[in-house]
This record gives C-alpha cells, sequence and structure tokens, in this order.
C-alpha cells in the first residue's frame, strides 16, 4: 500500500534537488554582483529567486490546487531586467521545457498565498541562510506541506552540510525528508538510498553541544552564552547559518539549538521552521518556542503567537526550557 503523502514527498524531493543544483551553479558562477538589497535590508539573489520559481513550477504542475507560501516575491526582478533575465536563464537551465519570462514571474508570484488554519499549503524558502550561501558556507533550500495548520512533509536540502560534522573533509550534501508519523531520512543528492536519523542521546544538556546562528541579529548570543553557563555546557557553540541547524539537531550532532529573540517585534517566519520542527520531532527531539509553546503554523505567514525557539533532542528540553526562563526573566 503506498504510504501518506509518497506523491507530495517524491515531488518535493525533485524539486528540492533541481532547485539545489540551480543554487550551486550560482554559487560557482558569481555571486556578489548579483544581489539585491531587500526592503527590511537582507539580502537576495538571482539564485533565490531561481529556486523559488523552480520548486513553485513543479509544485504547481503537480499540485494545481495547493497554494504556497513562499518567501520571495518578483516585485524587484520586474524593476531590473538584467537580473530578471539571468533569472530566467537559470531556471530553464533546470526545468524540463523551457519557460517565457512570464512564466517565470508568474511561477514566483504563486509563492504570494497568506496561509492560515484551513486546507492544505506548502511552505517554502528557496534560500535559507542567504548569507551563509554568500559566504560558501550553510545554506538549505526548505520546502514543507502544512494541512489544516500541522506540519505533515518536509524536505530540506543542504548542499555544503558535511555528512560527519566533526570532519570538514567528508562528503558534502546532505538532503533531509520526514513525513509525519514515518520518522526521518538523510540521504545524498546523487543517491536515492536514504538512511533513517536519530537525535543525540544525551540525557543531561552538559553532554552535548548546542548551535546557533551565525548572525548575531538574529538570536541573542550573550544570552545564549548566559544559559550553556546555567546548564554547565563546556563545548563551544556550533554557530550556523539557516534551517541546516535543524538538520544537526536531528542527525544527534548536536542536543540543543537556541534561537533568542533580539527584537521584541521580530515575527519568524513559518517557511523558516515548518520543515526543521517536523524533521526534529520526527527524529524524536522537541520544539517549541522560549515560552515552551507549541509553534502554531496556522496563524498566516508568520508564527506570531511564538517567541524564539528551542528546539533539543526531547529527554533534556524541560532543562534547557527552564534555563531559558531563567537568564530571561531575570
Ligand atoms: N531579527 C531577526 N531575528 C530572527 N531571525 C531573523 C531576523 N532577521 C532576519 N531573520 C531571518 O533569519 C533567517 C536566517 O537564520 P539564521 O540566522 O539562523 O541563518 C533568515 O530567514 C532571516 O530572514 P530573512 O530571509 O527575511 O532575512
Ligand atoms: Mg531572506
Ligand atoms: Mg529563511
Ligand atoms: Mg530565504
Amino acid at each position: 500500500m503506498l504510504k501518506l503523502y509518497a506523491g507530495e514527498r517524491a515531488k518535493g524531493i525533485e524539486a528540492v534537488i533541481k532547485a539545489s543544483k540551480l543554487c550551486q551553479a550560482v554559487f560557482n558562477k558569481l555571486v556578489k554582483s548579483q544581489t539585491l538589497v531587500k526592503e527590511d535590508a537582507s539580502p537576495v539573489t538571482v539564485a533565490d529567486f531561481g529556486a523559488q520559481a523552480v520548486v513553485n513550477h513543479i509544485i504547481h504542475q503537480a499540485f494545481p490546487n495547493d497554494p504556497i507560501v513562499g518567501e520571495e516575491d518578483s516585485k524587484d526582478l520586474r524593476e531590473n531586467q538584467s537580473l530578471c533575465d539571468k533569472v530566467v536563464e537559470l531556471t530553464n537551465s533546470v526545468v524540463e521545457t523551457p519557460l517565457s519570462t512570464k512564466q517565470i514571474l508568474d511561477a514566483i508570484d504563486l509563492g504570494n498565498y497568506k496561509g492560515g488554519p484551513q486546507g492544505r499549503f506548502w511552505t517554502l524558502d528557496p534560500i535559507d541562510g542567504t548569507k551563509g550561501f554568500l559566504r560558501g558556507e550553510q545554506f538549505a533550500v526548505c520546502l514543507s506541506l502544512i494541512v489544516n495548520g500541522e506540519v505533515k512533509v518536509a524536505i530540506q536540502g543542504c548542499p555544503n552540510l558535511p555528512r560527519n560534522i566533526n570532519d570538514p573533509n567528508s562528503q558534502r550534501g546532505s538532503l533531509m525528508v520526514a513525513v509525519k508519523h514515518q520518522g526521518v531520512f538523510e540521504r545524498s543528492f546523487e543517491d536515492s538510498k536514504e538512511t533513517r536519523v536519530k537525535v543525540a542521546d544525551a540525557e543531561s544538556p552538559s553532554d552535548t553541544s548546542f548551535c546557533e546562528s551565525v548572525e548575531a541579529a538574529h538570536s541573542n548570543q550573550s544570552d545564549t552564552f548566559k544559559i550553556a553557563e546555567l546548564l554547565n555546557i563546556k563545548n563551544k557553540p556550533i554557530r550556523m547559518d539557516s534551517q541546516c541547524k535543524y538538520a544537526v539537531i536531528a542527525r544527534g550532532d548536536a542536543g540543543i539549538y537556541l534561537r533568542i529573540p533580539t527584537r521584541a517585534d521580530y515575527q519568524e517566519k513559518i517557511w523558516d521552521h515548518a520543515g526543521g520542527s517536523l524533521m526534529v520531532s520526527e527524529a524524536g527531539g522537541k520544539v517549541t518556542d522560549i515560552d515552551g509553546k507549541e509553534l502554531d503554523f496556522s496563524q498566516g505567514r508568520t508564527l506570531k503567537s511564538n517567541r524564539g525557539i528551542i528546539a533539543t533532542n526531547g529527554k533534556i528540553h524541560d532543562q534547557v526550557l527552564n534555563a531559558v526562563k531563567q537568564v530571561l526573566h531575570k
């Protein structure tokens, strides 16, 4: 019998592999000259647009009734001909039948859905960790399916992630695939053989290490330092861009991922956490916000009823949550 969401899982893998290839091709050819700064001052590259066009196009062809909540839109591209031409060329280098400029811009804008509590929709971050991508470090192509507010399928391409975190020379490229109640698996981009992964066994926070963003503006690193001290964690933090941090927790390379808000007004985006939270929970771990509340993906494009993120191997979650509360409420 075909497993639940088998079709979505397979299409999602195909789309994420193609988009990841596009990103790698961009990195090898360009990169910085083709970067724009968005209104919120974050960078966006031809690869972000191209990857969103590719994934949206493939998903829309396979599931024409499914709306998509995607990070990017085509507004800036429509005002910049040379960037637009580059995105068209790139997109057509990975899709099966060449698409017109209009089809590509329209595919990007399929990502404008508002989300919400009812029905099914996909959410896409075509490149999560654009800053890491530009540095040649970690980034991820993140696609998930949400049904009635619950994440059911997650596919995350991490082209630069070493298969063995302790050996930077180990093979790079990790594709993580999770379906609700079916576990989370890791494979390479080339070989479809999948290996089931599990979170770390650590019974105590001091037996593990934690990971956090490279960017001090995205997570308060002086608070995480105090939290680690309180938990008697001696290992240095693993600093890494993007949702690769969730993959690292799901694979058991680290026991804790902390994202402590730096600004009261920042709302986390659903495409930054949907896939990661399913991967960690399917690997046996736990994800909540810093108040211990479950992440609520039914609130629209953002996680407006949550603050910050704590992801752990599960066993140590309450200890970590208590330490976070102590440090933040002091
Ligand atoms: N002030 C902020 N707090 C938390 N996350 C942020 C903040 N500003 C941007 N981000 C988001 O953090 C993500 C990168 O995470 P990390 O630092 O862990 O690699 C990006 O998706 C980025 O969103 P955006 O794409 O809008 O720039
Ligand atoms: Mg961005
Ligand atoms: Mg992101
Ligand atoms: Mg992004």
